[in-house]
């Protein structure tokens, strides 16, 4: 067949599937407007038979009955509508591309010739027979996994075998074959350059069509506790897991919900990056949360360090070595072991007072707390405790009766005080003195209140007093002198952290180890529901923050993700991490995957990139040519904002969105003033609580992560600008670059990039 003909036929096929989709969408659109109609109708009858069965008591029975009826009917019409809604979602992207590929193939032994397509989403016909296969259905995998020939994939019946005959791609716009290409690998090469040709959005795009073979894996593991994804720079990290949320979701529907994936991420600013590409695949969004932000909704109060502090704190080299102590996996164990014996002692408590005189005395709550005996563990301790000094409180309302400031209190009391402590209104008693006991009785149950509450809140507990008492045994416990710390640093930290809370300030890692204790006496845990937790940037965590997220979801499937190249923020630490990580999980339950092709930047970007790196590491560049990066050398300050300048103008001739990234906030913040007073516009990014704008921005480096941009510009890379430490940081700035990636640098160049040989890069001095 000539390709005139097949694009003919194909065309012709393209044809009848968009009418198909059409009567379907019209289907929908009928169904859901029904469904509106009878939620309409069902909301007015609604009142209206309420109030038929009014009698005096409430509601009837056969008023509730029909109540209970019509809220069935009511819930069952709204799913049916949203139901609707979602897959009508869905259609309205199938009609401008139903699908992306094709394949023919025949199951062995001796199955029949089949031809399917393949989309976003699934269709069929009146017979039930596939127009299109979603791209998540078991058969689909083929496209992503194999090469023609014979095949296997798994269906829910185990593994089958086919032998594929044609693995066709289509690039479709609006309802329109544009191209197709036939290929014998995986997924064609030309498929994937002119996809990642295209110029960036501000927002990140879903993959579906263009997946490959490596990313699939990670996509489709349904088997591993852990999962634990390492991958270069623009590897497609990010991606894979918003596609594999997207495959979860539709692998275990009914049974999962988006509310049941959580994903931690590197800050806000990637959350809006990547907020479309789920939506984008009919699939609503899951949990996206910041460490930082999970933290802070457990103590509202404190003031955590934000990422600028974080990122530019400097540490003396005895908080450094305090630091990696209290972060390490090993501190954790130890909390984890010191609170099985605070069934013995240990714990500290508070008086619980009203109105500044003290109820339960401090001593009281320990001697009921540890009048259990040692069957009681720590959370049924706790419990025990509150149900007795909840009883202990109902106890004292009598005798609080009595006291003098009731009386005084009653006598004081508004008209309209006091009628609201009656049960109605003109309310009648046997005699004055059963009226004073009901008022009195009413009145200190309602003071009462606010210490019922602190009893369930936990709020006799001091989770400060205990901590503290934690680090003073820390010493006894631990070989201190083995993390390079002495006794005296040890207690400075003591009286620093005391200090810090005082403040409301604390640093991510001492918190989480407060938390956690806190945690383990209260037996508090995040979401049990949780069914899978992502966490992206993984080289930002420590290996205690990693074991309390372990801790505080005890039942969800993690997939983590990171580059240990691009560790900015835990420096130098990264490379255990794995190792600590897998020590968490079940090892048959766990699975390692490497990601070695880099798809974001052009080949020259990458070749750039990866001479930043100590030798070793395995990073294939995706050959897209672009232009070599450009180093642009200025004598002075002055000439290298004009390069600056004349490359963002060549950038934009290109149609090239530019971010310069700086190498703190307040490099960005001064570059920005200079640009602005030579009218050259730009958007600062300060805070990740901004929303990603579109056109150039200024940004320093690690708000940058995980996003990407057309154009990057490195800001002033000059000599005694970064440290022999900052290796990652310039990585992950270069490593944003999709087509083009520039570096101003003035005087001399810094040392670590002066080291890569010339030919990967093209020099320009300015004089
Ligand atoms: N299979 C693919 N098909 C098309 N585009 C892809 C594919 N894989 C990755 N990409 C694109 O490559 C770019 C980099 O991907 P992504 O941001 O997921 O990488 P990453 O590994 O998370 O990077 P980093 O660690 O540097 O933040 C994105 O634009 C993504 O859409």
């Amino acid at each position: 067949m000539t390709d005139v003909e097949d694009k003919r036929q194909e065309q012709a096929h393209l044809r009848q599937v968009i009418v198909q989709i059409k009567q379907e969408q019209a289907k929908l659109k009928q169904n859901i407007q029904t469904a509106q109609a009878d939620i309409h109708e069902i909301d007015r009858t609604f009142g209206d038979d309420v109030h038929v069965g009014m009698g005096d008591d409430g509601i009837s029975m056969a008023g509730a009955l029909s109540i209970q009826q019509q809220q069935q009917m009511l819930a069952e019409r709204n799913n049916s509508w949203q139901r609707s809604q979602q897959q009508l979602m869905v259609l309205n992207k199938l009609v401008e591309k139903p699908y992306f590929a094709r394949l023919d193939f025949q199951e062995l032994p001796s199955g029949k010739p089949e031809t399917i397509y393949i989309g976003l989403g699934s269709l069929t016909d009146e017979d039930n027979n596939f127009l299109i296969y979603d791209w998540r259905a078991p058969i689909s995998a083929i496209y992503y996994d194999g090469d023609l020939g014979q095949v296997t994939y798994q269906t829910p019946d185990g593994e089958q075998a086919v032998k594929v005959t044609l693995k066709r791609q289509f690039i479709i716009e609006k309802g329109q074959i544009q191209t197709f290409f036939d290929t014998e690998e995986t997924i064609g090469d030309q498929m994937l350059l002119a996809v990642l040709d295209n110029k960036a959005s501000t927002k990140m795009k879903s993959i579906v069509t263009t997946i490959q073979r490596e990313q699939n894996q990670i996509i489709r593991d349904t088997d591993s506790d852990l999962l634990f994804v390492q991958g270069a720079a623009g590897s497609g990290k990010t991606a894979a897991i918003m596609q594999r949320v997207a495959y979860l979701l539709y692998r275990y529907r009914h049974k999962l919900d988006s509310g049941q994936v959580v994903l931690f991420s590197p800050n806000m600013l990637f959350n809006d990056y990547v907020s479309q590409v789920l939506p984008e695949m009919g699939e609503q969004n899951m949990i996206q949360l910041t460490y930082s932000q999970y933290l802070g909704h457990r103590l509202p109060k404190v003031q955590l360090q934000t990422l600028a502090q974080q990122f530019e704190a400097t540490q003396t080299p005895t908080q450094q070595a305090i630091i990696h102590f209290v972060s390490d996996y090993q501190f954790f164990q130890l909390e984890t072991q010191y609170a099985q014996l605070l069934g013995q002692g240990g714990v500290y408590f508070r008086d619980l007072r009203l109105h500044d005189r003290v109820l339960l005395s401090r001593q009281q709550i320990a001697q009921i707390y540890y009048h259990f005996g040692p069957q009681y563990r720590l959370v049924n301790r706790i419990e025990a405790t509150k149900a007795k000094l909840l009883k202990k409180l109902q106890g004292q309302l009598q005798r609080e009766m009595k006291q003098e400031w009731v009386q005084t209190a009653i006598q004081n009391l508004s008209s309209e005080q006091l009628r609201q402590l009656y049960d109605y209104p003109d309310q009648e008693f046997a005699t004055s003195e059963a009226e004073e006991k009901f008022l009195a009785h009413k009145l200190v149950e309602k003071e009462l209140q606010p210490v019922a509450r602190k009893i369930q809140q936990l709020q006799f507990l001091n989770p400060t007093a205990t901590y503290q008492q934690f680090l003073r045994s820390v010493p006894q416990i631990v070989d201190l002198a083995a993390w390079k710390i002495t006794p005296a640093d040890w207690q400075e930290y003591q009286q620093q952290f005391q200090a810090d809370l005082q403040k409301r300030q604390l640093r991510l890692s001492d918190l989480t180890p407060y938390l956690y204790l806190y945690d383990l006496i209260t037996g508090h845990h995040g979401d049990l529901k949780m069914k899978f937790v992502f966490i992206d940037e993984i080289q930002d965590y420590t290996p205690f923050q990693l074991a309390y997220l372990k801790y505080s979801f005890p039942r969800a499937r993690y997939t983590l993700l990171g580059d240990l190249n691009q560790s900015i923020f835990v420096k130098g630490k990264a490379p255990v991490l794995l190792k600590e990580v897998r020590k968490l999980f079940v090892p048959e339950k766990t699975r390692v995957v490497q990601l070695t092709h880099s798809y974001r930047s052009t080949q020259q970007i990458t070749e750039f990139t990866k001479q930043l790196l100590q030798t070793g590491v395995k990073i294939q560049a995706f050959h897209r040519p672009g232009d070599l990066p450009n180093v642009l050398l200025a004598k002075k300050q002055m000439q290298m904002l004009q390069a600056l300048q004349q490359q963002l103008r060549q950038n934009h001739d290109r149609h090239y969105a530019t971010a310069i990234i700086t190498r703190n906030l307040e490099q960005a913040q001064e570059l920005q003033e200079q640009l602005r007073s030579s009218s050259t516009a730009t958007t600062l990014v300060r805070s990740e609580n901004q929303r990603l704008a579109s056109g150039d921005l200024v940004i320093p480096v690690y708000l940058a992560k995980g996003l990407e941009f057309d154009a990057v510009i490195i800001w002033n890379a000059s000599a005694g600008e970064f440290t022999s430490q900052d290796r990652q940081v310039l990585y992950t700035m270069a490593s944003r670059a999709m087509h083009r990636l520039t570096i101003t640098a003035c005087g001399q160049l810094e040392p670590l990039l002066a080291a890569i040989p010339e030919n990967y890069y093209q020099k320009t001095v300015i004089n």
